[in-house]
């Protein structure tokens, strides 16, 4: 993807076609396949969960789609446009805590990250940076440095800063795995809201059910070892609202197709709380 070439009006509205993409890393072992020939496309404004447990390619798949790591096969196409490396189109929220700029303030890191990719000029990155940094809460640390920041609030400005780009696509790997509980579901909220107020078109990894029925529109389960394509499932809209009730069957034919195609698993494979 060339970036600019698609115009404002089209941006965090993108299509993404992932066709036939085997991913394998060369590791001291021998190679590894991470992911086998897998397939699926997100269509503009949807949130595509990709589901499985650990070790399933999932943050692999994360990094190919944000053109970091190249398929051996396949190939990953943003709006008819093939990914052939990393670009301002796609921007990644992690699960880790250290992904902002250390050396510069909350609304610092928003700005740096317009200037760069959105070529702003410095006021209006101060306009743009000021406006998503209200719309997650931290007006009042706007002037702060990361250290001097909470767990949760550091994703907060991940997001602002993710979205306040306009890519085309927001790549999110487990951006609340590392939050207690409490903030994972204020995060959760506070994330489905600016996606529904904005369009926004999301590819979201989590090991984790109840998010993934929480935040997606569309979930896609992976198996593992390597990882392939188990099922699909489309998210009813009540799931957003945490309707337990009508979301229990869907929840147990998930978590039936994960165990189906895993042994014994850790703690950490499947998070349900
Ligand atoms: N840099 C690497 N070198 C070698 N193998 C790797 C590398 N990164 C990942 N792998 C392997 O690729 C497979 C998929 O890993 P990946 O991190 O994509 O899975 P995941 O589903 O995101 O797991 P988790 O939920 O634990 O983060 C695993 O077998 C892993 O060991």
């Amino acid at each position: 993807m060339t970036p600019g070439s698609r115009s404002a009006g089209d941006r965090l509205t993108a299509q993404l076609a992932v066709s036939g993409v085997t991913l394998r890393y060369a590791a001291e072992s021998g190679p590894v396949t991470a992911v086998d020939n897998v397939s699926f496309t997100i269509g503009k404004g949807e949130r595509l969960v990709l589901l499985g447990p650990s070790g399933c390619g999932k943050s692999s798949l994360l990094r190919a789609v944000g053109g970091f790591l190249r398929p051996v096969s396949g190939e990953i196409r943003l709006d008819d446009a093939a990914v052939t490396g990393p670009g301002p189109d796609r921007m990644m929220v992690f699960q880790e805590f250290d992904q902002l700029l250390p050396w510069r303030t909350v609304a610092g890191n928003v700005e740096f990250a317009l200037r760069r990719a959105r070529h702003l000029s410095a006021a209006e990155a101060r306009t743009v940076a000021r406006d998503w940094i209200g719309r997650v809460g931290l007006s009042k640390f706007a002037t702060a440095f990361p250290h001097t920041l909470s767990g949760g609030m550091k994703q907060r400005v991940a997001i602002a800063r993710a979205f306040a780009v306009q890519p085309a696509i927001l790549l999110m790997d487990e951006p609340f795995a590392a939050l207690d509980a409490l903030s994972r579901g204020r995060m959760q909220d506070e994330l489905l809201a600016l996606c529904q107020e904005t369009g926004a078109t999301t590819l979201f990894v989590t090991h984790a059910i109840d998010e993934a029925l929480h935040v997606g529109t569309r979930i896609l389960v992976l198996s593992a070892n390597p990882g392939r394509v188990a099922a699909e499932y489309g998210v009813p809209e009540a799931a957003a609202d945490r309707g337990a009730a009508q979301l229990a069957k869907l929840q147990a034919d998930i978590q039936a197709v994960i165990f189906a195609g895993h042994g014994p698993m850790d703690d950490r494979d499947i998070a349900h709380a």
